[in-house]
């Protein structure tokens, strides 16, 4: 396959076994994303989620297969790939300031104190905490951290953002505005994604395509739900869409009745892509045949 056939990243035959566990916390696990989609990946706790935002990130490393982005090989950490974690990781001793000026000379070590200075500032002015730039994490809210930390992911301008569950922590009205700010940035700047969520409404509103990953142990990605859905997307309106819960009863289902079932390595290798409650997608280049059409309404 030539550089430009290949998808921008590209998951071959993952697996993950940990020493002395039995069965592999997943294995067989293949999927890929396109350079500017955004991806959401959905299981049940203990599936491997976070394993695998590891492996794709290089903090991990995998016990089979490989992980491919933009032609090379992952084989450890890069300024490539931003991680957010659920968990905010800021340094507490440093000024919101100082903290996204630590990612951006990390990036750009030969630039002047000014230049610097002016990024920090464009990024900071991107998730809105421009009047907060010289606090300290201490003196932040859950939700201004989470911005902090997603500010300094983009600050690195990397080819892909990871992103673990980061508003998990959050009450509904931050993560609400928060998920607005990142679907504004994303269209924006046409950012690749990558993202664990827990929460089947936050992988609607942001999702292109959603990764729905079976119980472990020996898990997989069972299925790859195309998100029909237009953009712009707004939250205030998108449960109208005729669309909506088709998709939404789809993943729930697979959640609650399917998952489970498909432990033990029953998923299928090569997941189907379906797009629930929509007319079929063409098949696309390298491509395997697509499931039939679902309209559960
Ligand atoms: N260092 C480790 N040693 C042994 N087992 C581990 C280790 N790290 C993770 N595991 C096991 O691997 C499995 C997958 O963990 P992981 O955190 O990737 O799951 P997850 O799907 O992200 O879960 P959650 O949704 O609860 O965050 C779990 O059963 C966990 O106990």
């Amino acid at each position: 396959m030539s550089s430009e056939s290949r998808p921008f990243l590209q998951v071959e035959g993952l697996a993950k076994r940990y020493p002395g566990a039995g069965e592999p916390v997943f294995e067989g696990v293949n999927f890929t994303v396109e350079r500017g989609e955004f991806v959401c990946i959905i299981g049940h706790s203990g599936c491997g989620k976070t394993t695998i935002l590891n492996v794709l990130a290089g903090l991990e490393s995998a016990s089979e297969g490989h992980v491919f982005m933009d032609g090379r090989e992952v084989v450890g950490p890069s300024l490539d790939r931003g991680v957010v974690f659920q968990g905010h990781a800021l340094l507490p001793w440093l000024s919101v300031r100082r903290n996204i000026a630590f990612a951006v000379r990390s990036r750009r070590p030969h630039a002047s104190r000014a230049e610097i200075d002016a990024e920090v500032e464009k990024y900071v002015a991107l998730v809105g905490l421009g009047h907060a730039i010289d606090k300290k994490p201490a003196q932040l809210s859950g939700g201004m951290k989470q911005r902090v930390g997603i500010a300094r992911a983009f600050s690195i301008q990397p080819k892909m953002l990871l992103l673990d569950e980061p508003f998990g922590a959050l009450d509904a009205l931050t993560r609400g505005t928060i998920q607005d700010e990142l679907l504004r940035i994303c269209a924006e700047t046409r950012q690749t994604v990558f993202m664990i969520t827990h929460d089947v409404d936050e992988a609607i509103l942001l999702a292109d395509k959603i990764l729905l990953m079976s119980n472990g142990p020996r898990a997989r990605i069972a299925e790859i739900v195309e998100n029909p859905l237009p953009r712009p997307r707004h939250r205030a309106d998108l449960h109208y869409h005729l669309d909506y819960y088709p998709l939404r009863n789809h993943l729930v289902d697979f959640l609650v009745l399917r998952a489970a079932g498909l432990a033990h390595g029953k998923a299928p290798e090569r997941p189907r892509v379906v797009r629930p409650g929509a007319e079929p997608a063409a098949p696309q280049a390298g491509e395997g045949a697509r499931a039939p059409l679902q309209r559960i309404a």
